[in-house]
């Protein structure tokens, strides 16, 4: 698929959303729901929005403060759900091998999955996505060519889900029983790739519970209470959204009210979180145009490079100066968002560029950002050679991602250009106010 025709697609998309209201699996889905105690909060209609994908349409107005959704307990898939079913056994005895919860209900979705008709949750497995946008996605080939800025947390969790789902095979390998329902030995039912996919269906869908409400006996290594809520996971995320979720008054349902009213016919979101891009990309695999809570980082060094670069005459970075800049946590949280540089920087700027035998007046200055106008020079001088390096970094790695895109990329790796191309839109309006 070429580069002409996704961005004619994507164009053509935006102002067109379709209606899933009639579609088989959400109307099975709905019927199975009803069959276990559920019933609609309010209107809504599945749709697939050209902007966000697939997400929830409310049919008549929304006002403030009403419940949008509520789950009974009995259709959340937790670590409660698993130790009761047909698997909870392996993980009873997993012989000290540590257990996570998500790789707990991932193991789960797989072994339902593979039961296919025989699951009682197949209306809900048929609702999920197929496929997912989020890094792990990315071919090795791509993440060579990914900023480490994006490389790094996305290895991290790479290497998690490698880990834990080694970890679910020493376990299963424990027990050599074959399945009821297909004669498969069950250690060769958990497969990386089915794996993969219900790890990280459990990474954009799942909710958090409070953790009196899961009693069970597993032994698992963390403390997060996860959760998979049908229906409930088709809400999408906006930062304009605003909910209170949790337990319904009398215990028996998971609830999410709408702080913030929804007109008739309009998207209805939920707040995931105050999240940076970076963490909606590596946790959901989406971006949000313009994130108010979307930072560039820089390392102290590429500060101390700028200052070089642009005044090496004053530059100045003495053992002293470190330690005070280290005691006062002024060299960590080091970024540039869409107000510019953050205030770290500025201080690190000034501190390196300012002559020794000042310090108390350097200090003053710093906590009261009462410069000469000729130091301000001096610091946007310098935050603007940094912001333009950074920009002409990330300029490159988008051309290298684009001649990569020509050819046949992941969803996941278009989701990274997209997000490249964001950190630049930042700098270069950073850049403007460094005046
Ligand atoms: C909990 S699910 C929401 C429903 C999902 N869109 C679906 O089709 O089932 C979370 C996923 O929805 C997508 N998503 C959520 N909010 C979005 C947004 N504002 N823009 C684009 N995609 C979004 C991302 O793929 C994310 O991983």
């Amino acid at each position: 698929m070429g580069r002409t025709y996704r961005k004619r697609k994507r164009k053509t998309l935006r102002n067109f959303s379709s209606n899933l209201h009639s579609s088989p699996c959400f109307i099975k889905l709905t019927q199975w729901m009803r069959k276990h105690g559920w019933s609609p909060s309010c209107t809504l209609c599945p749709v697939e929005f050209g902007d966000t994908g697939r997400g929830l349409r409310a049919e008549t107005s929304i006002s403030k403060n009403q419940v949008i959704v509520s789950i009974p307990l009995e259709l959340l898939i937790t670590v409660s759900t698993v130790e009761s079913s047909d698997i909870g056994w392996i993980f009873s005895n997993a012989n000290g091998v540590s257990l996570f919860a998500q790789q707990v209900l991932a193991a789960f979705l797989v072994w339902e999955k593979h039961l296919g008709h025989h699951s009682v949750w197949e209306p809900y497995l048929n609702s999920v996505p197929v496929d997912y946008s989020v890094p792990l996605y990315c071919s090795n080939e791509e993440l060579d060519v990914l900023p480490s800025i994006l490389l790094e947390p996305i290895l991290i969790h790479k290497q998690k889900v490698i880990d834990t789902f080694s970890d679910l095979k020493k376990i299963v390998s424990m027990h050599s029983g074959t399945c009821w329902h297909c004669s498969e030995s069950i250690s060769t039912i958990f497969q990386r790739e089915q794996y993969w996919w219900a790890w990280s269906t459990v990474n954009t869908r799942c909710v958090y519970l409070d953790e009196q409400v899961l009693s069970h006996h597993l032994k698992i290594q963390d403390k997060s209470c996860l959760a998979l809520a049908p229906f409930l996971d088709m809400f999408n995320h906006s930062n304009d959204a605003d909910v209170q979720v949790g337990l319904s008054s009398d215990g028996k349902s998971y609830d999410i009210r709408t702080l913030v009213p929804f007109a008739k016919y309009t998207q209805v979101f939920i707040h995931y979180g105050y999240h940076s891009n970076l963490k909606l990309y590596t946790e959901y695999g989406f971006i949000l145009p313009l994130n108010p809570h979307d930072f560039i980082p820089f390392m102290f060094e590429e500060i101390l490079n700028s200052i070089k670069y642009t005044y090496p005459e004053k530059f100045n970075c003495s053992a002293s100066k470190l330690d005070f800049l280290k005691c006062h946590s002024l060299a960590e949280n080091l970024s540039c968002n869409f107000d510019g540089l953050s205030f770290n920087v500025k201080a690190v700027i000034y501190m390196c560029m300012t002559s020794e035998s000042q310090k108390d007046i350097l200090t003053l200055k710093i906590y009261s950002s009462e410069f000469t106008s000729e130091e301000n020079m001096a610091i946007c001088k310098v935050g603007k050679h940094l912001i333009k390096q950074k920009c002409l970094e990330f300029e490159s790695v988008l051309q290298i991602m684009e001649q990569k895109k020509s050819n046949n990329c992941s969803r996941s790796f278009e989701v990274a250009g997209s997000l490249i191309l964001e950190y630049i839109n930042i700098l270069k309006r950073a850049e403007k106010l460094a005046v």
